[in-house]
């Protein structure tokens, strides 16, 4: 691995079973494997299992969670040094002996709480929350946890709801604070849609800041209703819907893309892709290219792929406007 001249850090928030590890697979393919580390920040829990157990404080809480070390190590990896991470064990609820870990070109920090603290906030050079409304988050942990975990649909319910007022409280505030916000809805197109398979996904994108230029449809801070579907683009019941638009978001300007539906045919979003713009992509294509290649993923059908494959362009920008586009290419060729 070359050392980095410039740590880039990268954070990405959400509740546990909102797709972050599948946004992050999408990041390290993008970027390249070697060249990103990624830390959980589960690692920073100061009260382990049996101690919130008796104490009766979550994991969500910041109470249950070392932020001042956490900020000083994230810091100091920013800095170019090595850090000894604390490991948080999720099989025996304990923290593990800590582990080495190197500053790399790309640090992306994932979990409950990296836009929690304002110091830790500060260090981030880009930030993503993914929101999942709550119908949905029921259905794909219910999905994973009943099919991966042994768990019942009644424990993944109660473990919903149990941890809903500390998600409130702090967990769900921080997408005021994100660049881009990943917002999973209940489709609009099928009346009392009970299956959450359709979905109505948004990328709303924070207005304002250095360096990041907002994808849109059409054209720039005009309000539009697309329906793509027709001679260049399949659709199957229930169809695609397609909105952008400017919005106000906790008190500042975004802009908002929407895609309501799937595709039937993937090789076809390209047609949706040369409609967009500002889009950071290196060639034509290559966001459509970018989701064909792991087809797999879950929700490279919707518009949680496609949004995700945006967001990693735009941190993909981010980390060039930083390094300077030479390094970014010497880098990432390897020489
Ligand atoms: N875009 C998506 N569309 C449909 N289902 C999805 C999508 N993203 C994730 N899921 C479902 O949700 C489950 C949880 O996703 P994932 O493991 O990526 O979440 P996570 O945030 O990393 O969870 P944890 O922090 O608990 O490990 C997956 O098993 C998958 O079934
Ligand atoms: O929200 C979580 C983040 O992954 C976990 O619930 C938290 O880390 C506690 O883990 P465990 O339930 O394994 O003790």
């Amino acid at each position: 691995m070359t050392k980095p001249d410039r740590v880039v850090l990268i954070g990405v928030a959400g509740d546990s079973g909102c797709g972050k590890s599948t946004f992050l697979r999408r990041i390290t393919d993008l970027f390249g494997e070697d060249f990103v580390t990624v830390i959980c920040l589960d690692d920073y829990h100061s009260l382990d299992r049996k101690q919130r157990k008796e104490t009766g404080i979550t994991a969500l809480d910041p109470r249950a969670n070392n932020f001042d070390l956490m900020y000083e190590q994230i810091k100091s990896l920013k800095e170019g040094n090595q850090i000894m991470k604390p490991i948080y064990n999720h099989e025996t609820g304990e923290l593990d002996p800590p582990e080495p870990i190197d500053p790399n070109h790309v640090v992306v920090i994932e979990g409950l709480h990296p836009i929690y603290d304002e110091r830790v906030r500060g260090l981030l050079d880009f930030s993503v929350y993914l929101d999942i409304d709550d119908e949905v988050k029921i259905a794909w942990k219910i999905q994973r946890d009943m099919a991966e975990r042994g768990h019942t649909y009644e424990d993944v319910l109660a473990q919903i709801q149990s941890r809903k007022p500390d998600f409130d409280k702090f967990i769900d505030p921080q997408k005021g604070e994100a660049d881009v916000v990943i917002r999973v809805l209940p489709t609009q197109l099928i009346k009392d849609d009970t299956e959450r398979k359709v979905l109505r996904v948004q990328m709303i994108q924070r207005e304002g800041i250095e360096g990041f230029e907002p994808a849109y449809l059409f054209d720039e801070g005009s309000t539009i209703d697309w329906i793509p579907c027709g001679r260049k683009l399949t659709c199957s019941y229930p169809g695609i819907k397609m909105h952008y638009g400017p919005d106000e978001y906790f008190g500042h300007s975004v802009s908002v893309l929407e895609v309501d539906g799937q595709f039937d045919n993937l090789e076809e979003v390209i047609y949706i892709e040369k409609h967009l713009s500002n889009l950071s992509t290196r060639y034509a294509g290559e966001a459509t290219e970018l989701l064909l290649q792991h087809k797999e993923y879950p929700g490279s059908n919707n518009g949680t792929g496609l949004w995700q494959v945006l967001t990693g362009l735009k941190m993909r920008a981010t980390y060039e406007r930083l390094v300077g586009k030479k390094e970014a290419a010497r880098v990432t060729a390897g020489v």
